[in-house]
């Protein structure tokens, strides 16, 4: 299976205040296969952010590799960095909306920066793909008179434009009522079946978020530990992923490790 994204022995650390040092990635190695959804889960502090991070190559990583679609980010800067930057779509926390500019302004965005498409064409593209996350008739509303779960529709539509090959989303749904989040887990599943894009889900709206996923990777104190499916997590003979399946899987998966 060709990855979309590789981390080959990554390392990276942070010097405290205080004079010690630490490590939030000891020598990672882990692959993304392309085209599927990987969910990045872990407790707070454990390093999520900052994987994300070095993917986009917006941090460098102390040692090792980070390939991105073969290219070893740690390795390039500027131009061919920025270049590299447009296969990835990127979806953060809280939507990241301008919000002095309309929804139809927001989505156009990325068209009008990084392409030479015409209005015409722009017009034509914004709407199509508002139509597809639902957002029809919405067009001349600013961010503040949209609910949460809206914003975010128009962050991915954001996102989409310019068809990226890998979609990173971080926390997705935080701020989100059940329902709402609910809502952005289809259309991520909808919009992920349609366009194949590889997608890179951090969250910790576990255990509904495991639902999109096809495989997870799970970061504790510098660690990873890769799954092939949420299922495997429960046969885990680790303490901490043990400890970390009854945390926040607990009913759903507490009769498997019972039954252990
Ligand atoms: N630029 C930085 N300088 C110093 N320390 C940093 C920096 N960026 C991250 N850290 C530290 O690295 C650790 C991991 O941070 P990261 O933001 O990746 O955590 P996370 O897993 O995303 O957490 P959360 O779920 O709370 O967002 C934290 O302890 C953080 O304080």
């Amino acid at each position: 299976m060709t990855s979309a994204i590789e981390f080959i022995n990554v390392s990276k650390s942070f010097s405290k205040k205080d004079g010690s040092i630490q490590t939030v990635l000891d020598a990672v190695s882990f692959s993304i296969p392309k085209g599927q959804t990987t969910v990045i889960a872990g407790g707070s502090g454990q390093g999520k952010s900052v994987t994300l991070k070095l993917i986009l190559g917006l941090m460098r990583a102390d040692s090792g590799q980070v390939l991105v679609q073969g290219t070893d980010v740690t390795r390039i800067r500027g131009k061919e960095l920025e270049k590299l930057r447009t296969h990835f779509g990127v979806l953060f926390q809280g939507s990241a909306l301008f919000d002095s500019l309309t929804v139809f302004e927001n989505v156009a965005l990325p068209l009008r920066e990084r392409t030479q498409k015409s209005e015409e064409e722009i017009r034509e593209l914004v709407m199509t793909t508002l139509a597809q996350l639902e957002l029809s008739g919405h067009e001349e509303k600013y961010p503040a008179q949209l609910s949460g779960g809206m914003r975010k529709r128009v962050g991915l539509a954001r996102a989409m434009q310019l068809n990226p090959e890998i979609m990173l989303f971080d926390e997705p749904t935080t701020g989100l009522d059940p329902v709402m989040s609910q809502e952005i887990y289809h259309l991520f599943a909808g919009t992920q079946a349609e366009f194949g894009f590889t997608s890179i889900i951090v969250s910790h709206d576990i255990p509904k978020i495991f639902n999109l996923a096809d495989r997870v990777i799970i970061l504790e104190r510098g660690n990873m530990d890769v799954f092939g499916s949420p299922e495997e997590i429960q046969w885990s003979e680790k303490p901490h992923i043990r400890e970390f399946v009854k945390m926040t899987m607990g009913d759903i998966y507490q009769s498997h490790l019972v039954e252990k």
